[in-house]
Formats: structure tokens, C-alpha cells, sequence
């Protein structure tokens, strides 16, 4: 019997391991309101898969709201992963199942908001060093019917962290901003309403996943 006749086909492509309820917060063990972080979300099988399925397509010019673009706010390429974007319904599946969890993991142990559901599309996006891609400080609330509902950003780091220099996550929940954890996998989480940007990225490129949980207004 060769290794190949021990091959279980019925194990799905994508199992990442069971979240444990382990996040890390900054050096100083505070665990300020509004950030949360928590290592393991996607393996290395969901990272490379999403960047695959990113590279297989290019991706679009981000833009604002609208369709609005302006490359002093954001540049990056993102595509829209959902279900008619994904080349692979196991995929779509491992991760709608993997965003599931992990959001009502956060809300429960850190967010406590009334949240409804996705309404968006998962948002993957590249930033390479040739354009300097990155994205200003911003809030990720707005405006519109859908971004006035956003309540909670979910970006997690699909690039290995020695593939880029720049290209930092840095949040603003209170006074002293905190850099994001560039750990693979890693979910960085912060309600909708915190400033935070991407910084510039020097060297090679990055690629993050991002998810927003919708709600009822913060009242
Ligand atoms: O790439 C990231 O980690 C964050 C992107 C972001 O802030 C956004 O798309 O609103
Ligand atoms: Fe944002």
C-alpha cells in the first residue's frame, strides 16, 4: 500500500485549527477598549488561497465610497471576496465558516455590540512597494446605508511579515496608538469608529483580508 492509498478524500481542503481564546495585546498587558487581536484565525493554507485567488484576478484600483478614487487617501488593489469571486467553494465556505466564529468569539469575549450580520463582501487587498500602496488615517464608518451600519473591522495579515517593510496596521483607540501584530494569520479587530491607517509600504507588498460586522447604530 503506497502513501497515496492512505489518502482520506473526505477531509476538507481547508481546516484551520480551533480557535483558542488567546489574544495578545501590546507589550504593556493593557487591553485598551476598542483593539483586540488574536493569532491563528486563517493557516497558511486559507493565507496562500486568498492571495492565489487575488493574484488570479489582479484586483481593482480601491476605491472610497462610490466609486470615488484618490490615491492621496488609498493605494492598493482589493478585490471583493465572496461567493461569485472565489474560485473555489471550499474556500468560500472554510472562510465564511472561519469569519463566523471568529467575530462571534470577539464580540463575546471583548465588543459586546448588537451585530446583525456581514453585508459586505470580504475585502481582500494588496499593497505593493512600487506605489507606495497604503491608506491614510481614517474611520471606516460613513455615511452610506451600508457603512453608517458598520460596526466592527476584522483585518487579518495574509503576508508573511519579512515579505514587507511599511505596510503597518496602526490603530488609535485612545490615546497612544498601537501597532498592529504583522504575525500571518493574525486578526487585528476594532470597532468602526477608531482611526487607523496603513502605513506605506517600502519594500515588497501586503496583502491583508478584511472583514466588517454590521449592526444597529452605536447609540
Ligand atoms: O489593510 C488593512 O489591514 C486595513 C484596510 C482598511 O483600513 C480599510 O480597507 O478600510
Ligand atoms: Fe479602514
Amino acid at each position: 500500500m503506497g502513501p497515496a492509498d492512505r489518502l482520506d478524500l473526505s477531509v476538507p481542503a481547508f481546516r484551520p485549527a480551533p480557535l483558542r481564546d488567546e489574544a495578545v495585546y501590546p507589550a504593556s498587558g493593557l487591553r485598551p477598549a476598542g483593539f483586540a487581536a488574536l493569532d491563528g484565525v486563517f493557516d497558511d493554507a486559507l493565507c496562500d488561497a486568498l492571495i492565489a485567488a487575488f493574484d488570479a484576478v489582479g484586483g481593482h484600483t480601491a476605491s472610497l465610497v462610490k466609486g470615488v478614487q484618490s490615491a492621496g487617501i488609498r493605494r492598493s488593489r482589493v478585490l471583493w471576496f465572496d461567493a461569485e469571486s472565489s474560485p473555489d467553494p471550499d474556500l468560500t465556505a472554510a472562510v465564511d465558516r472561519r469569519m463566523a466564529e471568529v467575530t462571534a468569539l470577539l464580540n463575546r469575549t471583548r465588543f459586546g455590540f448588537a451585530l446583525d450580520g456581514f453585508d459586505e463582501a470580504f475585502q481582500i487587498a494588496r499593497y505593493d512597494a512600487e506605489i507606495a500602496g497604503g491608506y491614510i488615517r481614517h474611520v471606516d464608518r460613513g455615511e452610506g446605508p451600508r457603512a453608517r451600519r458598520r460596526k466592527l473591522g476584522i483585518s487579518i495579515q495574509l503576508s508573511a511579515p519579512e515579505e514587507y517593510e511599511g505596510g503597518d496596521l496602526i490603530l488609535e483607540p485612545q490615546a497612544v496608538p498601537i501597532t498592529g501584530p504583522r504575525r500571518r494569520g493574525t486578526a487585528i479587530a476594532f470597532p468602526s469608529y477608531v482611526v487607523h491607517e496603513v502605513t506605506p509600504v517600502t519594500r515588497g507588498c501586503r496583502y491583508s483580508f478584511v472583514a466588517w460586522v454590521h449592526g444597529p447604530g452605536f447609540v
